[in-house]
């Protein structure tokens, strides 16, 4: 399996800088009357997500800062396996709220010049690292809370759907679901798998075949997520979920959360490279390719 390698020489060739080593101002800082000592907060950055572990609560606020629209690139996808990866094996961690630091978009989805023009060896490498970023987030031990302040489609969407709980603002202009069909495209069946887990059936097969984007207080109308809340209020009310569900014993919780979601874990792992040839069979069809640069023709003239 070429996969692994690949992806763990993206990771050591990687740097992740540390910033801090004291309390900033989204977590304890901001909510601690003054005068009193600050409990510690680690922070880490890299070029495209900032993560902030605040060590006396176990939650950690990990924020997309990939301009103009959070697209999931190669380069994001990295990133974002090498981050959570630290997370994961940090004992001070128990939980992650995940975010964007860009206005109005939570995340773009897949970036599409990632999948447009590029050699069947770049879409091979490109497919791991999508099917890496899915693996690890949905097969997480920790608590993970997806706090969508922004749109979120497609790849976006996936995103959230892999966490534990979603939170999203109540704004209708934001929206988020899986429209890979509006692109000509089809979700794979572990996109689908992790959508029929979170709405069921009849509303995924329904969603996917015509690609829906739901605006949120559509989406919480049938569990695409499960609370809308004003911005202002977003945070806290992420932050009081995630103390609700870190009040169980970890250990209780982490083997409930594996027995629901194993078994779609397992089909992917078991058929890992199948899909990779398949998505790059899909993707450099000359039909397929053409959609998608219609699609970003759409996009560019939406803006004129
Ligand atoms: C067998 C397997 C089959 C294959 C399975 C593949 C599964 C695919 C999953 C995906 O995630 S595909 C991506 C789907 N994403 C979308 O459809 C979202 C497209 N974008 C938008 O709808 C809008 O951009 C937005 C996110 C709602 C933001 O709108 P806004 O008006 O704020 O910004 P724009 O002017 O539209 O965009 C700014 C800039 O960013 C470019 N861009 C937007 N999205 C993407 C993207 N996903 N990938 C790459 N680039 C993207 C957009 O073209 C603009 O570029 P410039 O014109 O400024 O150069």
């Amino acid at each position: 399996m070429a996969a692994v390698p690949t992806l763990a020489r993206r990771i050591a060739r990687s740097g992740v800088r540390p910033l801090c080593r004291w309390p900033l101002a989204w977590g304890r800082a901001a909510r601690q009357p003054p005068g009193l000592p600050l409990a510690p907060c680690r922070a880490f950055s890299n070029n495209k997500i900032l993560v902030e572990l605040d060590e006396s609560s176990g939650v950690a606020m990990m924020k997309f800062k990939s301009p103009p629209v959070n697209s999931l690139s190669l380069d994001f996808l990295t990133e974002f396996c090498i981050s959570l990866e630290k997370l994961e094996n940090d004992r001070a961690c128990r939980g992650v709220i995940f975010a964007s630091a860009v206005p109005r978009i939570f995340s773009s989805g897949l970036d599409i010049t990632e999948m447009s023009g590029k050699s069947m060896e770049h879409y091979a490498e490109f497919w791991r690292a999508v099917q890496e970023m899915w693996l690890r987030l949905y097969g997480s031990n920790m608590v993970t809370i997806a706090a969508v302040n922004g749109s979120s489609p497609a790849g976006g969407c996936l995103v959230a759907l892999s966490c534990d709980y979603r939170i999203m603002v109540e704004n209708p202009k934001f929206s988020i679901g899986l429209n890979e069909a509006q692109l000509g495209i089809v979700a794979p069946f572990w996109f689908k798998d992790t959508f029929v887990n979170v709405v069921g059936h009849r509303i995924a097969e329904r969603s996917l075949q015509l690609g829906s984007l739901y605006p949120a207080p559509e989406a919480l109308k049938f569990g695409l997520v499960d609370e809308l809340v004003p911005e202002e209020k977003l945070q806290e009310k992420a932050m009081a979920v995630m103390a609700q569900w870190l009040a169980l014993p970890d250990h209780a919780r982490q083997l409930t959360k594996s027995m629901m979601r194993k078994a779609v874990l397992d089909r992917l792992v078991a058929h890992r490279e199948e899909d990779v040839q398949n998505f790059v069979s899909f993707i450099s069809k000359e039909s397929i390719q053409k959609s998608l640069r219609m699609y970003m023709e759409m996009l560019k003239k939406k803006k004129s």
